[in-house]
């Protein structure tokens, strides 16, 4: 009795969210929809009914899906409905849209896994339930049922980079010591749970983001550890950068050591596994904790045994065998603890990678001096030759 008393008499406003919405990160959320049913018209005097109002969700940056779960708690969300054709209103008033604030790096899917448009920009706009026409003259003056049915939005984050390495190989120190995002840091593993954005703030005011995300571990396809849950935040990511810790890994006293080159081909295996294609994006490798003794011999025989890759692989047992290596941009010894020149290193070789992949990709920001270089050298001494 009490409880009901206490729940009915609740102030809303101190209302909380439930416990799980606290901690958990919400990446995919599932939405009942409902589009607004037409106004019905008035045949005797040729009076239209009012249209349906439209779901629709618009990006904006800053916004979440756990706001959405919280919001609308039951998973429904239902646009107004058109206003009925009156003697003293003959055109009836369209329903009132109901407006799903987003964020961004959001694809929405209908039934049947129908993608029905991605959200990637602020103000991008998609329409989820179209609202029922009025009732006019095609339809005997009687408005129609709006668009009902169930969708699914699955956020994929967008950042420039994407970290990927074992737990406890220092991801989240190196955010830290990168950027000013403030991750949650601890020696054991997965103490990253959901995705942490970080932001390299470049003296020419340039900004590149970062995503941090839960260390993989051997076995993540099966599901072992956090499992590929997180990968696909790494898909929209321009540049991978692998963190391995210079010691190596091992879960826990029964699981196998494995040492620091293991790692970085067992990560390999495990990103072929979820997505073959992750393999072409350009990726640079950071070996971390290089402050520990021993870890210069670690790091060179590492080096070496990337830069001789088909005889390293013939020593290595096949279950950690990757098909297709990743090739490396850059190979760097960094310590993200002691906050040393390695990471100003690593800050400009992600800034110079990422410059390269913009060139690459959009021809137009060509350096000018380049452009003028290339020209002259087709023109030649006289002029452009006409072949
Ligand atoms: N000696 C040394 N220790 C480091 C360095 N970087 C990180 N650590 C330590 O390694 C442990 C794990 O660091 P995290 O940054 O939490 O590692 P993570 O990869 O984010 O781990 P998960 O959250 O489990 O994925 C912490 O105790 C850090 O203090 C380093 O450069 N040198």
């Amino acid at each position: 009795m009490v409880f009901i008393l206490r729940t009915l008499f609740a102030n809303k406003e101190i209302r909380r969210p439930r416990k799980y919405l606290l901690t958990k990160f919400i990446d995919s959320v599932r939405l009942h929809v409902k589009g607004g049913t037409g106004g019905t018209g008035l045949p005797k005097y040729g009076g239209l009914g009012g249209q349906g109002g439209c779901v629709y969700c618009v990006g904006k940056e800053g916004a979440d899906l756990k706001n959405i779960m919280t919001k609308y708690r039951a998973r429904t969300i239902a646009a107004g409905h058109g206003e009925d054709s009156r003697k003293n209103k003959i055109v009836g008033s369209p329903g009132e849209d109901a407006k799903l604030e987003v964020p961004l790096g959001i694809t929405i899917y209908g039934e049947q896994g129908k993608v029905l448009g991605s959200i990637n920009e602020e103000g991008d706009t998609v329409i989820i339930a179209r609202g029922g026409p009025g009732g006019d003259t095609k339809n005997s003056f009687l408005g129609h049922f709006g668009q009902t049915h169930h969708v699914r939005l699955d956020l994929k984050l967008i950042a420039d980079v994407g970290l990927v390495g074992f737990p406890n190989a220092g991801k989240s120190s190196l955010l830290k010591a990168i950027s000013r995002a403030k991750p949650r840091i601890a020696n054991y593993p997965f103490t990253t749970i959901k995705p942490n954005i970080g932001i390299i703030k470049y003296d020419d005011l340039r900004r590149i983001s970062l995503a941090d995300l839960p260390g993989l571990i051997e076995g993540a396809h099966v599901n072992i550890g956090l499992g590929h849950k997180f990968l696909k935040h790494v898909e929209r990511t321009k540049l991978l950068l692998f963190v391995a810790d210079v010691q190596g890994f091992a879960l826990s006293p029964r699981h196998n050591m494995r040492s620091c080159l293991e790692t970085i081909l067992l990560l390999n295996k495990e990103l072929e596994l979820y997505n073959e294609e992750l393999l072409e994006k350009p990726a640079i490798l950071a070996i971390n904790k290089m402050d520990l003794p021993g870890a210069e011999n670690t790091f060179n025989e590492v080096k070496e045994a990337l830069r001789n890759m088909d005889s390293t692989l013939q020593s290595i047992p096949e279950e950690i065998r990757p098909n297709k290596i990743i090739q490396f941009e850059d190979v760097l010894g960094i310590s993200a603890l002691k906050h040393n020149e390695s990471i100003k290193i690593l800050r400009d070789r992600i800034r110079k990678r990422l410059d390269e992949y913009a060139e690459a990709n959009n021809p137009d920001i060509v350096d000018a001096s380049d452009l003028f270089r290339k020209n002259k050298a087709i023109m030649g001494e006289r002029g452009p030759q006409v072949t």
